[in-house]
């Protein structure tokens, strides 16, 4: 959907979230029109899946104990046809992949959003990481794209250059604000801006929306607060305040086919 789209119907996202940043993902899906919502307890899970637009597994402090109901959510979003997207945080460490492989081996995810480390590991592609940080360099197009094939899921690539790749369409943003990855949580609130976006159809225009619309307000806070305490609040006030037309212009300025 696009913005206007989402400000109207205002997409029920549910997000199984880590425990380090549901807050800021939430006022994320809050400021710009959706409306989220948090849950751990299965026995909730038919009810909230029945009344969401979107699923957002999020495996940043994943217990094993509480796999089963991970993997039982993303099969509930299956059968009742939501949009489910994956966020695989730190997924090249070894114990890391444990949630994802579960979870991608009982269950169908529909888009993935990670960093380059993160999803260069889907790619098969060596790429370097610290902890949830990805530090290294590579071809973006390519590990995006090798991504898509391998896991038949949309790849939603973030970093200072952001990919969207199905394997077949990719398209790029580059467009460097470094304050944005200084702020942990905005990968997560990202993941769940993309599950707004999609709540009515999946598509690489629709994700490519969500990581636009986090660039911008990106770009837009940078002009005005340059420390990374302000900036996660402005980043908040600048999503809430971005139009539908604005961000058009800016996905016509910014978004580049490629290869
Ligand atoms: N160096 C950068 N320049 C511009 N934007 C960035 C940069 N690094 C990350 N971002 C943006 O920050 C957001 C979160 O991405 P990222 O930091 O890669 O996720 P994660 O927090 O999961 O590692 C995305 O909107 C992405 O475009
Ligand atoms: C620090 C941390 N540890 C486990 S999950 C998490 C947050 C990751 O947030 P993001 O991927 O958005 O930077
Ligand atoms: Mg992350």
């Amino acid at each position: 959907m696009d913005l206007k789209t989402l400000k109207t119907t205002s997409p029920l996202v549910f997000n199984y979230a880590n425990y380090v940043t549901p807050q800021f993902v939430a006022n994320v899906v809050n400021v710009v029109g959706g409306s989220p919502i948090m849950a751990r307890e299965i026995a909730e899970f038919p009810d909230l899946v029945g009344v969401s637009d979107a699923v957002v597994i999020n495996t940043g402090t994943w217990r094993r104990a509480e796999l089963l109901e991970t993997i039982k959510l993303a099969q509930l979003a299956n059968q009742a046809k939501k949009v489910v997207v994956l966020d695989p945080v730190a997924v090249g460490i070894p114990s890391r992949s444990v949630p994802v492989k579960a979870v991608m081996a009982d269950a169908k995810i529909d888009i993935i959003r990670g960093n380059a480390a993160e999803i260069a590991w889907f790619a098969g592609i060596d790429f370097a990481s610290h902890g949830i940080d990805a530090t290294g360099e590579g071809d973006l197009l390519t590990i995006a794209q090798q991504a898509a094939k391998k896991t038949g899921a949309i790849i939603a690539m973030s970093g200072a250059t952001d990919v969207v790749s199905d394997g077949m369409t990719t398209q790029t943003i580059a467009v460097d604000v470094p304050l944005l990855a200084t702020n942990v949580g905005t990968g997560d609130a990202l993941s769940a801006l993309i599950g707004a976006f999609n709540g009515d159809e999946v598509s690489v225009t629709n994700t490519v929306r969500a990581m636009a619309m986090m660039k911008l307000a990106g770009v837009q806070a940078a002009k005005k607060v340059t420390t990374p305490g302000y900036f996660a609040n402005q980043v908040l006030d600048e999503l809430y305040l971005l139009t539908a037309e604005a961000l058009e212009t800016f996905m016509a300025q910014e978004v580049k086919n490629g290869q």
